[in-house]
């Protein structure tokens, strides 16, 4: 696997970290997720592949123990508040000084600098800061987040585990670690680029969800079928907009030009109506093997069985039988190989991982029996 001998300490966190986590060890990285002591339980979800210990950071024991961890480790992955590290003795200038080869992964809602940057937040308020959550959203309704896929996970945890990929690339001429100041507002800005960059084609000068892409125009939406069920429609070019005509049975002479801004509430009445007067298993006779750019909205149960996806093997099982994405993308000579197990119980692995850190039993005996670490063999998790 690519990222093969990369050893990781990922400190717990909500969702970004973990999902960042995750793509690292999916792709092979040894990753330690650290956890508090007087935990029994954990409710993360993207945990898989990684081992667990849980460590009282509160004890300066358990400080030097972390240090210690990050000494024989490539790659540090922190999701605290700015200042929390440091006040603990564990920032940049510590780790960096005992191990200079360090990558410092900092992943937070506003970055290490900026009047926000030590304000609580959450996806939403990364977004709504990004400017992107001013144009998500349908028309005459307010702002509409898309759950907490866009700063947490694509400008966070996605981005993050870039940069971290892209650091431990330079490494590899430098020799040299370094920090890296992931801002979910920035991460999810730089994912709308896209946006801010195609502004001055004029494609979204108009008021939210009355644009090309949201939702604004007829031949790029959702639409409800005969029987309940739902259809994505993507024609934007011509050639592949008369074909969704063609499919709806609608002569393009008697409608208004495609990009007629004025008649798209028309257009969509009409394309509604059409719509629902078949189910989505008929429109899918109809558009199947054609450039119409129809396909059907999937629910989580039918993704895997659809014969595109299957034939792919796009989502995989885990030991327990749940399906999962399998990880993304795919690399021809070293794809990842996503772990199967049930990710680990708070401090599961206390004891392996620190006598694979080279602490004798005596040692990890004595910091179990201060409180300093904690072992869990049993597997508590919600
Ligand atoms: C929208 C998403 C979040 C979605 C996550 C959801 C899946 C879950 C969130 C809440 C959950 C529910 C809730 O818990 C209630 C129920 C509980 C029940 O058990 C289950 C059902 C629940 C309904 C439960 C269900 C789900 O799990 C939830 C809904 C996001 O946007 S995530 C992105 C958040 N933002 C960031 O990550 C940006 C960077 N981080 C921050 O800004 C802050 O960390 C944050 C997130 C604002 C939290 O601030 P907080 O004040 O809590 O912490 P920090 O200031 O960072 O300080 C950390 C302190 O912890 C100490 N510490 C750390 N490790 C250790 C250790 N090993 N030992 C000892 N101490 C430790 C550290 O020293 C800091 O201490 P101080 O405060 O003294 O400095």
């Amino acid at each position: 696997m690519a990222l093969l001998g990369v050893k990781v300490i990922e400190l717990a966190g909500l969702a970004p970290a973990p999902f960042c986590g995750m793509i690292l060890a999916d792709f092979g990285a040894k990753v330690i997720r650290v956890d508090r002591t007087k935990v029994f339980s954990t409710l993360d979800t993207q945990a898989r592949g990684k081992r667990s210990v849980a460590l009282n950071l509160k004890m300066p024991e358990g400080v030097a123990l972390l240090r210690r961890l990050c000494v024989q480790s490539d790659v540090v992955l922190e999701p605290y508040r700015k200042g929390v590290m440091e006040k603990l003795g564990l920032g940049p200038s510590e780790l960096l000084s005992e191990n200079p080869r360090l990558i410092y992964a900092r992943l937070t809602g506003y970055g290490q600098s900026g009047c926000y940057a030590s304000a609580a937040g959450h996806d939403i308020n990364y977004l709504a800061m990004s400017g992107l959550l001013s144009q998500l959203g349908r028309s005459g309704e307010k702002p509409y987040a898309p759950l907490n896929l866009v700063a947490d996970f694509a400008g966070g945890g996605l981005t993050c585990a870039l940069g971290i990929v892209l650091a431990l690339l330079e490494r590899t001429r430098s020799g040299k670690g370094q920090i890296i100041d992931a801002s979910m507002v920035e991460g999810a800005a730089f994912t709308g680029s896209f946006l801010w960059k195609s502004r001055r084609l004029g494609i979204w000068s108009r008021p939210r969800g009355e644009n090309l892409l949201d939702s604004g125009a007829p031949f790029y939406d959702t639409y409800k079928t005969l029987d309940g069920k739902y259809l994505a429609v993507g024609a934007i070019e011509t050639e592949f907009y008369d074909q969704l005509l063609k499919g709806l049975e609608l002569d393009a002479g008697e409608l208004p030009p495609q990009m007629s801004f004025s008649d798209w509430p028309e257009l969509k009445q009409l394309f509604t109506e059409r719509f629902a007067s078949k189910t989505q298993a008929d429109w899918l006779m109809i558009f199947d093997g054609t450039d119409a750019c129809v396909t059907p909205v999937l629910s989580f149960d039918q993704v895997s069985s659809h014969p595109h996806n299957r034939e792919r093997g796009s989502f995989m099982k885990d030991s327990s039988g749940e399906e999962f994405p399998r990880p993304a993308p795919i690399l021809s000579r070293t794809p990842a190989e996503p772990c199967l197990a049930s990710g680990p119980a708070v401090g599961e692995h206390t004891v392996e991982v620190l006598l694979d850190y080279g602490y004798t039993s005596a040692e990890i005996d004595e910091m179990l029996a201060a409180g300093v670490v904690q072992c869990n063999t049993g597997k508590a998790k919600l």
